[in-house]
């Protein structure tokens, strides 16, 4: 059965947008539809109504999928695009991921007007972020540090970092990248000293299960290493909950076949952390992430684990 028009579902920030206009031109590109067949649908989702608390507070990573669920189970889009890192570790039964496109840069940006990494941050600089993991490992390189509570899409959290509320922000920097932003006050954090949520830089696709032409379809423009990597920080997240309320990060990266997955559980206040590597090939992506999580389990302070479930 050939495709003749696909809705393509995504939400609607400007992040977002310019994922889901990649997405579509690889369509374009890799299975020779015309511009006019492949359309953008914008669905809001509940996470993008909430700017006043941090996700953790409001029900977690959900948010931002359900609505796009929904119009896939419906019919009213035939896939959909999300940050892999913003997608739950479960999935409905009749939903699939179907594949991730090639991984971006998965590392960390610090944008600090005065500074040139976090161990330039002035003593008790204020960082502002809304992730865990990130306030986590700024304050195990840097207990003097205080952070503080800044969300919304990352042109917003720009824009508050430069009227001068906060020393720094971090930001991933696939978003920055596709979103074209070229911050003078960006500087790389290498991975020992900022390691990435799971799934970071990565974009994700989101089908029927069993829809079998659309399947086919994304099969063509999908990155199978990207795929492998994922589904080890997946299984490793799956272990430990993923629980909002306990700083987790995760990273495999794939070469030649082999796979090599670093993860990471860290108290809120970056005080004490576990870390854990794993090495194998790719085909037993799945079993090493369940492994990395299983010893990070084994291996950690009862009470780094306590948040354990705590995902609504
Ligand atoms: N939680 C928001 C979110 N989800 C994905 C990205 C960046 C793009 C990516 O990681 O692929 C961002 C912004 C950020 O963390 O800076």
């Amino acid at each position: 059965m050939s495709i003749s028009r696909l809705v393509v579902g995504t939400r609607g920030s400007p992040l977002a947008l310019a994922q889901a206009n990649i997405v579509r031109d690889r369509l374009i590109a890799g299975i020779g539809l015309d511009p006019d067949q492949v359309v953008l649908e914008v669905i809001r989702t509940t996470g993008d109504m909430i700017q006043d608390r941090a996700l953790s507070e409001a029900g977690g990573k959900g948010l931002f999928t359900k609505e796009l669920d929904s119009a896939l189970q419906a019919g009213a889009i035939d896939l959909a695009v999300h940050s892999a890192k913003d997608l739950p570790t479960w999935l409905p039964d009749d939903l699939t991921i179907a594949g991730y496109l090639e991984r971006e840069d998965v590392r960390d940006v610090l944008i600090a007007p005065n500074a040139r990494g976090l161990a330039d941050l002035r003593p008790g600089a204020v960082v502002g972020t809304a992730s865990l993991r990130r306030a986590a490992q700024v304050r195990r390189l840097r207990p003097d540090v205080t952070t503080g509570l800044l969300r919304g899409n990352v042109q917003t959290r720009l824009a508050r970092l430069h009227e001068g509320r906060f020393d720094a922000t971090l930001l991933a920097s696939a978003g920055l990248r596709r979103l074209g932003v070229a911050d003078p006050s960006a500087t790389i954090l290498e991975l020992d000293e900022m390691l990435p949520a799971v799934g970071q830089g990565a974009i994700a696709i989101t089908a029927r299960t069993g829809d079998t032409p659309v399947l086919a379809a994304l099969d063509r423009i999908i990155c199978p290493d990207t795929g492998h990597a994922l589904a080890a920080e997946r299984a490793f997240l799956t272990v430990l909950d993923g629980s909002c309320r306990t700083p987790i990060a995760g990273l495999a990266q794939v070469r030649d076949g082999r796979l090599l997955l670093r993860g990471l559980l860290l108290a809120l206040d970056g005080s004490e952390w576990v870390e854990t590597v794993r090495e194998g090939p790719v085909s037993d992506a799945r079993a090493l992430g369940d492994d990395a999580g299983r010893d990070i389990q084994a291996r950690a302070n009862p009470a780094l684990l306590q948040h354990q479930g705590d995902r609504n």
